[in-house]
């Protein structure tokens, strides 16, 4: 059945990738701070997501949000982050729970769990005779201030869902990248999340019933360092893509 979704952050690389997978799928309502430049479905609200008020206005009968706006860079600085990832997280949870939105699936981020990967484990753990998996269970470890800041969106999350019943996603986001895998970028290429795979994913997020999750959105890479059970299980995650299938 078609959903009423809020897409934050719709202007981006991965709400490009939604929207060219799933515009037909549901009803959706755009927002973002940056208007569109191309045609999209449903309506497009102008707007910064630390904006309160245009934010409330934005979740009327809207039943679930995906929550993509922020500060995607790794070397973000922490006056930015904590305006647009945190500020601007609380802001759209506070708008959901008061507006009665069933779910929230929040774009969380491999850098939530980036210093995992230590001296002593990598490069071996981006290859395929390397057995090391992150699960979800394990305690966050960011990499760097972008990826403190993904850790306190998942934790927001997990407040809203505690405290309201909301049932929310956190989606740790590996490498989005269009066409084919990262070259060259074993990293990359482990943790690739191919555009199909990424719009199937976000629309399980959509569609299936959860309490409060943590999944790894990657797409099903052989060089894989990030478990995809969790994500199989609870959302019914299906990947179609794999990197080892792509010349390097
Ligand atoms: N692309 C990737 O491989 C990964 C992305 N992510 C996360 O997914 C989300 C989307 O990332 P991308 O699409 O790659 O980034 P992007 O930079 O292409 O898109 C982010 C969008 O959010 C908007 N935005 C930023 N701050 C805003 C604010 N305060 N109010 C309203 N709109 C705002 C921007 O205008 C932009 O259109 C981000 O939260 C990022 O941290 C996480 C892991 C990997
Ligand atoms: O969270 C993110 O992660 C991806 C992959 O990280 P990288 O350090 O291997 O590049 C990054 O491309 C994306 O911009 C970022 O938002």
């Amino acid at each position: 059945m078609a959903q009423s979704v809020l897409l934050t952050g719709a202007a981006g690389r991965v709400g490009e990738a939604i929207l060219e997978g799933l515009a037909d799928e549901h009803e959706w309502r755009l927002l973002d701070r940056d208007p569109p430049t191309e045609d999209h479905p449903g309506e497009f609200v102008v707007a910064d997501i630390t904006e309160d008020e245009t934010v409330r206005e934005a979740m009327d009968g809207i039943d679930v949000v995906l929550h993509l706006a922020g500060d995607p860079r790794k070397t973000a600085p922490w006056e930015s982050v904590l305006t647009n990832n945190i500020d601007g997280t609380q802001t759209v949870f506070e708008a959901a729970i008061d507006a009665g939105v069933e779910k929230v699936a929040f774009a969380s981020s491999n850098h939530a769990v980036g210093h995992y990967e230590t001296d002593e484990r990598t490069p071996d753990l981006y290859r395929t005779h390397d057995d090391y998996l992150l699960d979800g269970t394990e305690l966050p470890r960011p990499g760097n201030l972008y990826g403190v800041s993904k850790v306190a969106g998942e934790s927001l999350g997990r407040y809203y869902h505690d405290e309201y019943g909301l049932s929310v996603v956190n989606v740790r986001i590996g490498n989005l990248t269009e066409g084919h895998p990262p070259i060259d970028y074993e990293r990359g290429q482990a943790m690739w999340l191919s555009y199909r795979d990424c719009a199937h994913l976000f629309d399980r997020c959509i569609r299936a019933d959860y309490d409060y999750e943590i999944v790894y959105g990657i797409s099903d890479n052989d060089r894989k360092y990030y478990s995809l059970e969790r994500a199989k299980d609870v959302l019914g995650y299906e990947p179609r893509d794999n990197s080892a299938r792509h010349d390097d």
